[in-house]
């Protein structure tokens, strides 16, 4: 029979993209439907506002580390909606240019909701009509999470609000504990926001390596964010023109607003997959197989909507390896180990490979080599920022098993080492590159003592 499309994807972010222009690339002639702007999460509500924020939000400290090296910079200001508005019209830019890269690989674009109908049939809701393809991509991607029923009136944010506020909160109050929480509460402390981190947990950041996220804590508190583990929201309201928060514990926080960061949900609901046959978690994540494949033969899945690792570099490499499989006459698969980790967090978090926990709980013997010092420029600068490094190391093999640490440009070291960990490099190999001086990084290849691993208590 013949198709319409050799390939039709659903959703064009970081997966659905890449694999449309590789697919096309390869020669498969394809579609793709985007019902809100070309680019999905990562470029319009994700990673690339979020890190123009915490750019934004990088020049408080800056200030105020300039006096120690004679710089006086009175009556620094900041803007909100000069910076709100600055963002959009560049996230503009970048889905424009998405669009162009489409339009050079011959990709149909579809600016409509997309619905699986059959098989190999896919409803395009706003043009009411159907189209086929022999092969359906689902990378739809995912939503915020919030507890409707603590927040019946829905006067909460979430993260994909936070772009277009009109106005910076004076003070807010955010729930969760993981990366979006942590983020966000350190942009609008820095920006000049009353910030507070309600967490239901007791370990911030908990899939990483222990250390690390007591660091984060701290630092956290450093910043002056006010941090309440063991408490969720109980009942939001609004009170004039405050809005309420009452805890688990009672207490009631007024604030400007709330955000809701407790997670992301597979947006899977109304896909019309299941009479498809396509299996689902309880979660709503799309089951696949290690080549993208669902239960039903013809249609494949990648990315947040399959919920593993929720990160744009895995979406684009499972998209890289689905069209070479599928298109590109070489099967591929992704490598989801030493998959590099940051938290964009003030200073941030770099991590690859193992976590000193997960070494012993594998029945590793480890030995732990750690820096913790304070970065030569913090101490001209009268801060007291301190940079925690930890190389965890295989004590039979000498392999490096795991990168960590929380200090400043650590997502810029971690990636590099990251190849030398993936590389599966040994200790006595970084000790035999030579340090490049003065810098943070240096340490990597003159850590010398250790400790063997010990167990979380
Ligand atoms: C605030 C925030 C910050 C983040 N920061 C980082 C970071 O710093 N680093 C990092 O690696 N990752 C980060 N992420 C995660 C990253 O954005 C995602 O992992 C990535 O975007 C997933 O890509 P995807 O292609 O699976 O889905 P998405 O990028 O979400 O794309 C899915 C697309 O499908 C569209 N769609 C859905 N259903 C339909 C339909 N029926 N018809 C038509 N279109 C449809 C959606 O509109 C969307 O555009 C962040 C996420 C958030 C929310
Ligand atoms: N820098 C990055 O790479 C980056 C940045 C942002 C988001 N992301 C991706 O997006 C995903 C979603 O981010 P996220 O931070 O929303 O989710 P998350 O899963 O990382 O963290 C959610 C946190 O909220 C806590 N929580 C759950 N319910 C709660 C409640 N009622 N009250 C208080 N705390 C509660 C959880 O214990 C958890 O710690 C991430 O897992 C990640 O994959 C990545």
């Amino acid at each position: 029979m013949a198709y319409d499309y050799d390939l039709f994807v659903i959703g064009a972010g970081s997966g659905g993209v890449r694999a449309a222009n590789r697919s096309a690339k390869f020669g498969a002639k394809v579609a793709i439907a985007e019902q809100a702007d070309v680019g999905g999460t990562c470029v319009i509500r994700g990673c690339v506002p979020k890190k123009l924020m915490v750019y934004a939000s990088e020049f408080n400290d800056m200030i105020g580390d300039a006096a120690g090296y004679g710089w006086e910079i009175p009556d620094a200001r900041f803007d909100w909606a000069t910076l709100r508005d600055r963002i959009q019209t560049e996230l503009g830019r970048l889905s424009s240019l998405y669009i162009k890269g489409l339009e050079g690989n011959g990709v149909t674009l579809f600016q409509c909701r997309a619905i699986v109908k059959d098989p190999h049939t896919v409803h395009l809701a706003s043009e009411n009509r159907d189209v086929t393809a022999e092969k359906i991509l689902v990378a739809a991607g995912g939503v915020p999470f919030r507890d409707d029923e603590a927040d019946p009136d829905r006067l909460g944010i979430v993260s994909d609000d936070v772009f277009h506020l009109d106005k910076r909160p004076d003070r807010l109050v955010v729930a969760g504990g993981g990366y979006i929480a942590i983020e966000f509460a350190h942009i609008f402390a820095r920006l000049g926001t009353e910030v507070t981190l309600v967490y239901r947990g007791h370990r911030l950041l908990r899939a990483f390596d222990r250390e690390i996220s007591e660091r984060v804590e701290q630092d956290l508190i450093a910043s002056g964010i006010r941090y309440i583990p063991n408490t969720i929201f109980a009942r939001i309201d609004r009170d004039g023109d405050d809005k309420t928060v009452e805890l688990t514990t009672g207490e009631v926080l007024r604030t400007d607003e709330i955000l809701w960061a407790i997670g992301r949900r597979p947006r899977t609901s109304g896909l019309g997959l299941e009479d498809c046959g396509v299996e689902k978690t309880a979660n709503g994540a799309v089951i696949v197989d290690q080549d993208y494949r669902t239960a039903c033969p013809s249609i494949f899945s990648l990315g947040d909507v399959t919920d593993r690792i929720n990160l744009t570099p895995v979406a684009i490499r499972e998209a890289m390896a689905f069209a070479s499989t599928q298109f590109g006459g070489e099967p591929k698969r992704m490598d989801y180990r030493h998959v590099p980790k940051a938290v964009f967090c003030q200073p941030p978090v770099g991590s690859v490979g193992m976590t000193e926990d997960e070494c012993l709980d594998e029945g590793h013997r480890i030995d732990v080599f750690e820096a913790d010092f304070r970065p030569m420029k913090n101490v001209l600068a009268g801060n007291d920022k301190r940079m925690l490094m930890k190389l965890i190391v295989d004590a039979e093999t000498d392999r490096v098993l795991g990168c960590h640490m929380v200090g400043e440009a650590a997502p810029e070291m971690v990636q590099i080492a990251a190849i030398a960990v993936k590389a599966g490099l040994t200790k006595a190999q970084f000790d035999e590159t030579c340090a490049l001086h003065p810098t943070s990084a240096e340490e990597l290849v003159t850590l010398s003592s250790s400790r063997p691993g010990k167990a979380s208590t």
